[in-house]
C-alpha cells in the first residue's frame, strides 16, 4: 500500500537534505517547533511581497520585505544621503518598507501636504508623546488624528503669526545682547577658539527659554549643556527617528507599563516650565514684565478664550512642544549657515559686505531691516533647502481614492507615502544641475530674468522647499526661527570676524529625523 506519509516523512522520522530528524524525540520536536513556525513566517511574507499593490515601484529588495531595513538605514546614522542615492538609483519614486513609498516628485507636494484634512499622518509620529495618568496624551506635532490636532491647534496658532512673534523682539533683543557679551569676554578678550557650534545651541536654547516663559535656561551662563537638557533632547528625536520606522516597538519600549525604556524626560526644563507657569497664575512670576509678552502668556490667554480645551496640563504641553521642536532645529539651521558660508569664502565675504554696510557692531539687528536684505535672504534660503533640520521623510495614509502619480499609476489608500526636505529641496529638475551644491545666489534674480520669470521661478522653487513641512501641519514656528535668525546671524557678523580655526575641518553629521551637526570650531574677533 502505498504511504500516506509527505515525502522524506517515515515512522516518525522526517529527512531533510539527507539530515534525518526523530519528530517523536524532545530534540525533534523542539527542532520541529523552531523550523515551523520560522517557514510560516517566511511564507507570510512572501506571498505579503508578492500580493503587495507597491511591487511594482522599484527599491532595494529587502525593504520590500520588512521595515526592519528601513530601521537600519535611521541607525547608520546616515538616512538621507542614503535614500539620495536610492533616488539616483531608482528615480522619483522609491519602495523604502513594504507598504512605504519615498516620493521625489515636488510637483505633487500640495497633493500630499495639503489642508483638505484626509490625509493623515502615520504612527511614525505616535511614539513623540508621553504617558499622563496611565494615558498616552498627544501633542499638536504627534496627534494623528486631524480633528483634534485642529482641536488642540486653534486656540494657540494665532500666538504664532508674525505679529505675535514681532511683539517678542524685545526679548530677543536682549538675549542676542547676551550671547555677544558672553562670546566677547569668554573668546574674544581672551583670543581663545570658540567652539561656536556648541554656542549657538546655548543659544538657541536660552532664546527658546525668554521668549517662552520669560526665563534663560543659563547653557549660555554656565557655558555647558549643565542639566544634560540638550544630550537628551538628542536622544528623544533620535529615538523617534528609529521607532517611528516600526512603530509598534514604541509599546514594547517606552510605554510598556512595567518598566519605560526610552529617552529620559526633560526633568530640569519641564520643572522650569510648572514653576513659571505656577508662578505666573498667582501673580508671582518676577521675571515677567507685561510689555514683553512671552509665550506662557499667550497661552495663559487660550485658557480663557478656549476654557473647553486650555487647562493647565496642555499649557505645559504647550510650553515643552516649543523647546523640543523649537530650539534644535533652529541650532541646526544656525550651524548649517555659517558651515557652508564659511566654507566658501566667496559666500561668506558677499554675506559680510552686505551686513556690514547695514549695521554696526553689538547692535542687535532689527528684524524689518535684516529681513530686506537680498543676499542674506539668499543665504538663509539656500540653508533652509542645502541642509533642512528635518530630513526624513515626512509620512502620510494615502486617503480614499488613493494617489494618483505622474506616471498615471495609482497608489492604493491605506498606503503610507511622503517626502524628504532633503531630497525635494536637491531634486535637479526643479534646482539645476548644481542641486549639490551649496549656492546662495541661485535664489537671485539672474541678468536678464523678468520680474516675471523671477516670481515664476520661486513659486515653482517653493513646492520644492518642505523644510517647515506643509498644509494644515505645517511648522507652527517658522515665523519664529527665521526671525531668530534674520536677527541673530548679521548682528554677529556685524560684530565679529569669524573665521573657521581650521579651514578644512570637515564637521560631524548625524542624519535620522533631524540631520544634527556638530563642529566649527571658531577664532572670532573684535571688528574694531
Ligand atoms: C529652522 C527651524 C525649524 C524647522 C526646520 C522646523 C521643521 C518642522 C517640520 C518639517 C514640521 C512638520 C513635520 C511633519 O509634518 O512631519 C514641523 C512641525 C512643527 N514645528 Fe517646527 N521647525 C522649526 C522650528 C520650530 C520652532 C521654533 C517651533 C516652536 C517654537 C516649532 C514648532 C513646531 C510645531 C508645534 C510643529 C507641529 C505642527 C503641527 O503639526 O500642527 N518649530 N516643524
Amino acid at each position: 500500500m502505498a504511504s500516506v506519509l509527505p515525502r522524506g516523512w517515515s515512522n516518525g522520522t522526517w529527512s531533510v537534505g539527507g539530515v534525518d530528524f526523530n519528530v517523536s524525540s524532545n530534540a525533534g520536536k523542539a527542532t520541529i517547533a523552531v523550523i515551523a513556525p520560522s517557514i510560516a513566517c517566511f511564507l507570510w511574507f512572501w506571498v505579503a511581497y508578492q500580493t503587495s499593490p507597491l511591487r511594482k515601484y522599484p527599491g532595494p529588495f529587502l525593504a520590500g520585505f520588512t521595515n526592519l531595513w528601513r530601521l537600519w538605514q535611521v541607525v547608520s546614522a546616515d538616512y538621507a544621503p542614503r535614500m539620495k542615492k536610492l533616488h539616483e538609483k531608482y528615480g522619483p519614486v522609491v519602495r523604502i518598507g513594504p507598504n512605504l513609498l519615498d516620493l521625489d516628485l515636488p510637483e505633487i507636494s500640495r497633493v500630499v501636504y495639503n489642508t483638505d484634512g484626509k490625509w493623515v499622518k502615520s504612527d511614525f509620529y505616535k511614539n513623540s508623546s508621553s504617558v499622563i495618568d496611565g494615558k498616552i496624551t498627544y501633542h499638536m506635532f504627534s496627534e494623528c488624528d486631524n480633528v483634534e490636532h485642529a482641536r488642540l491647534k486653534r486656540p494657540v496658532v494665532r500666538h504664532y503669526s508674525v505679529p505675535s512673534v514681532l511683539a517678542m523682539e524685545p526679548h530677543m533683543d536682549k538675549v542676542i545682547a547676551d550671547f555677544l557679551a558672553h562670546l566677547q569676554k569668554r573668546y574674544v578678550e581672551p583670543k581663545k577658539v570658540c567652539e561656536f557650534g556648541e554656542w549657538l545651541g546655548y543659544y538657541a536654547w536660552d532664546f527658546l527659554g525668554i521668549v517662552t516663559f520669560s526665563k534663560k535656561f543659563g547653557y549660555m551662563e554656565q557655558g555647558r549643556d549643565f542639566d544634560g537638557t540638550l544630550a537628551i533632547a538628542d536622544q528623544s528625536i533620535d529615538y523617534l527617528g528609529l521607532c517611528g520606522q516600526m512603530p509598534w516597538l514604541d509599546y514594547w519600549l517606552d510605554k510598556n507599563p512595567i518598566y519605560a525604556l526610552g529617552p529620559p524626560n526633560i526633568a530640569n526644563v519641564t520643572g522650569i516650565a510648572i514653576q513659571s507657569m505656577t508662578a505666573r497664575l498667582k501673580g508671582e512670576d518676577k521675571n515677567f514684565v507685561s510689555e514683553k509678552p512671552d509665550f506662557l502668556q499667550y497661552f495663559i490667554e487660550s485658557k480663557s478664550t478656549h476654557p473647553e480645551i486650555v487647562d493647565e496640563g496642555k499649557i505645559i504641553g504647550y510650553l515643552l512642544l516649543n523647546l523640543i521642536a523649537g530650539a534644535d532645529t533652529t541650532a541646526i539651521t544656525m550651524r548649517a549657515l555659517f558651515y557652508h558660508s564659511l566654507k566658501n569664502p566667496r559666500v561668506f565675504n558677499k554675506l559680510q559686505d552686505e551686513v556690514r554696510s547695514h549695521f554696526e557692531p553689538f547692535q542687535p539687528a532689527p528684524h524689518a531691516k535684516a529681513r530686506a536684505l537680498p543676499y542674506l535672504d539668499a543665504v538663509v534660503r539656500e540653508t533652509l533647502r542645502y541642509h533642512p533640520a528635518v530630513s526624513m521623510i515626512m509620512e502620510r495614509i494615502v486617503p480614499p481614492g488613493g494617489l494618483t502619480l505622474p506616471d498615471g499609476s495609482v497608489v492604493p489608500a491605506g498606503s503610507l507615502v511622503g517626502m524628504n526636505p532633503y531630497i525635494v529641496g536637491r531634486n535637479k529638475s526643479i534646482f539645476g544641475e548644481d542641486a549639490d551644491d551649496f549656492n546662495p545666489d541661485r535664489w537671485l534674480q539672474k541678468d536678464g530674468e523678468t520680474d516675471l520669470q523671477f516670481d515664476e521661478r520661486m513659486k515653482l522653487w517653493n513646492t520644492a522647499h518642505l523644510t517647515f513641512g506643509g498644509g494644515s501641519r505645517i511648522c507652527l514656528g517658522r515665523n519664529l526661527s527665521l526671525m531668530e535668525v534674520w536677527k541673530v546671524v548679521p548682528t554677529l557678523i556685524a560684530t565679529f570676524d569669524i573665521a573657521l580655526e581650521n579651514p578644512n575641518e570637515v564637521w560631524w553629521t548625524c542624519s535620522r529625523w533631524f540631520c544634527r551637526n556638530r563642529g566649527l570650531s571658531c577664532r572670532l574677533r573684535r571688528r574694531f
